[in-house]
């Protein structure tokens, strides 16, 4: 009989936290989650550590590195229900917390963070804003992102929700109604966009310009006047990449000069936006919400959908204003699955409105009894209201 034992990359134990079974599959008896020293990286079978390793204990002992199709042979022979037994048996003792551990866990050098788009993308800068240490990890579209988080394969995500040139990003608002993660912070991130080229090409010879739609409407003014065409790309490291792996002469990116640096292009201007002060402000997305507090400002997400009827949205917004609450953005997005409201007017027969949800930051924390009554009152018009999270504001310089 053979007994299995994850030792290697074992800190983000964290991750699995509240997760009550991992069953490992190939019939084998699952195991305590809680007690298991397997990273979500191992776990996942993504990016394994060449530390990692399985320790085959028994007849034979051996210490062989981990595959992702080897989580699907492995067969747990440990008694789920005694893992202090499964510790001393299998020699694992889990190493006592440090305060070197705490200082870089608050930097987040055990979190993975999702961002829609490739290495060099200003989503990424976001990530390292807000957690310096932490692990990136590129998804192709914001959807894949949200759903990383939610299939345990990453701890958060960071996605773009509004700019200072292009207002809100309004896809990213439909996402957070459709997945059930919580807003836990926000980063505001100043977005210098650079013109790039391949060593060589100048200026006069670029005939197309690729980049992310956003930074494309960002750079409005400058594109019109270089008189080059447009090509949407997925996002702005994206385009680099793409002029760079296709040697393209005749074409340049718009993206970060980190990109430029990473995929070897040559910065040909910078400051391409058609205001220099450019803002993008990303939302940090988590499967737990945080606990608020009040020793700093924090900010309030929330969406809901009104009845119809005279002076709703006012009656609405003033349940803020009574209790001397700031709003700090409000944005209204149509209902996408039931887009008209049937109405019967009483002298003009039945009307169709367009239906709407109101999302609403406001300046309190959900710790407050003034942001808890606030919703409490709102509720009394509300036909839908979900608190999308309560957070910390980023006041930092950008
Ligand atoms: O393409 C990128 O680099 C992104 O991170 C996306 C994005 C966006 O969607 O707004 C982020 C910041 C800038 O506003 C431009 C593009």
């Amino acid at each position: 009989m053979t007994s299995l034992m994850a030792v290697g990359t074992s800190n983000s134990i964290d991750g699995l936290f509240g997760l009550e079974r991992w069953d490992l599959g190939g019939g084998g008896r699952s195991l305590n989650a809680a007690a298991c020293p397997l990273s979500l990286k191992w776990v996942a079978g993504r990016n394994v550590d060449e530390k990692a390793c399985l320790k085959l204990a028994g007849d034979e002992t051996a210490i062989v590195p981990i595959s992702a199709a080897e989580l699907d042979r492995v067969t747990m022979n440990v008694d789920p229900l005694e893992p202090r037994k499964w510790n001393r048996e299998l020699n694992f003792l889990p190493k006592p917390l440090s305060a070197l551990d705490l200082v870089s866990s608050s930097q987040g050098s055990n979190v993975r963070v999702a961002y829609q788009g490739v290495p060099g993308a200003f989503s990424e800068d976001a990530a390292l804003k807000a957690y310096p240490m932490c692990e990136t990890v590129p998804c192709e579209q914001c959807e894949v992102a949200f759903k990383a988080v939610e299939l345990w394969v990453v701890d958060k995500a960071v996605l773009p929700i509004e700019n200072s040139l292009g207002g809100s990003i309004h896809r990213n608002h439909d996402l957070l109604l459709c997945h059930r993660l919580h807003i836990v912070g926000e980063v505001q991130l100043a977005v210098n966009h650079c013109l790039m080229a391949m060593p060589g090409v100048r200026k006069e010879e670029i005939k197309r310009v690729l980049s992310h739609p956003h930074a494309l409407a960002q750079c409005e003014f400058k594109l019109a006047k270089l008189g080059v065409i447009r090509q949407n790309v997925d996002d702005t490291a994206g385009a680099a990449q793409f002029v760079a792996s296709n040697n393209l002469k005749d074409a340049g990116a718009i993206a970060s000069a980190r990109a430029a640096e990473l995929y070897g292009l040559n910065i040909i201007e910078e400051n391409m936006q058609d205001f220099s002060h450019n803002i993008t402000r990303f939302l940090i997305l988590a499967r737990e919400p945080i606990i608020p507090g009040t020793d700093r400002p924090y900010k309030t997400s929330v969406v809901f959908s009104l009845d119809e009827g005279p002076g709703v949205l006012f009656k609405a917004l003033a349940v803020f204003s009574l209790r001397d609450i700031s709003l700090l953005k409000i944005e209204s997005r149509p209902q996408r699955k039931r887009p008209l409201r049937v109405v019967d007017g009483l002298n003009h027969g039945t009307a169709k409105y367009f239906d709407y949800l109101f999302y609403v930051d406001f300046e309190a924390s959900m710790a407050e009894p003034r942001a808890q009554n606030a919703l409490s009152h709102l509720q009394e018009f509300a036909t839908f209201l979900r608190v999308l999270g309560s957070y910390p504001r980023d006041l930092s310089d950008c």
